[in-house]
């Protein structure tokens, strides 16, 4: 498998570390996208892949998967051609998601050119339970409350603070680098406007901590991850860059766990 990848930080960087020198994966990372030129040729000369700032060169390199990890808005403009250029498309920044049409548009893209789209459970678990739950229409609610650092949320405080409580759909417009894992839940679960969320900045907590309950006629379920930070960036667990590795070793496997 020749892996893509769009973006040159933390979770780009992890992977070619994970992929390229310790061999992780099935595959190699042969490509990675990028407008950081000085980023992308220290990438190239670190792990030997080709460094591309053009998009359709980069889509046009021989490359079966690509995984995005830019952001929200930077994922909102390259991966519809990632699909249409007939890659499976790996996606970090599932808040891009937020519009359930663009998903929807995404996933009908995929079917028509016979590619696969993965949402990677990043920072979280318990989407298997949400998808069973919801499997004849008995998941009644969600509701998501994350903790983080100051330094995580890239802000300054000594006091514990409810920094937003609202819906998924509007966590991610306000927190677009931070709750993603909100949106995967939405998408898992019950949607972007019943999904409920809360986040708190906590001066005394180092791991950035998800809680996850959930409620319906499956019963109840009370899940909570406690993250190590990435030392790369502090506002990605490292939960997340390994779900993401996890999918590339099990694409091609006959045996799939979970649902
Ligand atoms: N699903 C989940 O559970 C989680 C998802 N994430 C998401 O994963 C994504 C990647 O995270 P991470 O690697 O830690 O983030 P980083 O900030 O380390 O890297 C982001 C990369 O995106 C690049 N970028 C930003 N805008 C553009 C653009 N317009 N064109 C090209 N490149 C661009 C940056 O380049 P430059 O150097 O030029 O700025 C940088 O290389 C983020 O969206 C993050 O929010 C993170 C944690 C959990
Ligand atoms: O990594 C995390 O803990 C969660 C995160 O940033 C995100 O969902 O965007």
């Amino acid at each position: 498998m020749n892996i893509g990848i769009i973006g040159t930080g933390n979770i780009a960087t992890y992977l070619l570390e994970q992929v390229n020198e310790k061999s992780m994966a099935d595959g190699r990372i042969t490509a990675v996208f990028g407008r950081n030129v000085e980023a992308g040729t220290r990438l190239k000369e670190r792990f030997g892949m080709e460094f591309y700032t053009d998009l359709d060169e980069f889509l046009s390199a021989p490359v079966d998967t690509v995984v995005e990890a830019v952001t929200v808005d930077a994922a909102r403009l390259f991966i519809k051609q990632v699909v249409e250029r007939q890659k499976d498309l790996i996606v970090s920044s599932i808040g891009v998601f937020k519009d359930f049409a663009f998903l929807d548009e995404l996933t009908g893209l995929a079917d028509a050119n016979s590619t696969k789209i993965y949402l990677p459970s990043g920072a979280i678990g318990g989407l298997d339970v949400l998808q069973s739950a919801r499997a004849l229409g008995g998941l009644e609610s969600v509701q998501l409350t994350t903790r983080k650092s100051p330094m995580s949320l890239g802000m300054e405080t000594d006091r514990e603070q409810v920094l937003f409580d609202g819906t998924a759909f509007d966590a991610v417009g306000k927190f677009p680098k931070n709750i993603n894992v909100a949106l995967v839940l939405a998408i898992a679960g019950i949607g972007v406007h019943e999904t409920k969320v809360r986040i708190i900045v906590d001066p005394e907590i180092e791991r950035n901590t998800h809680t996850i309950e959930a409620q319906g006629d499956f019963g109840k379920m009370h899940l909570q991850v406690e993250n190590n930070q990435m030392a790369a960036n502090p506002k990605t667990s490292l939960l997340a860059a390994l779900s993401i590795l996890s999918v590339l070793q099990n694409k091609s496997k006959a045996l799939r766990i979970g649902n």
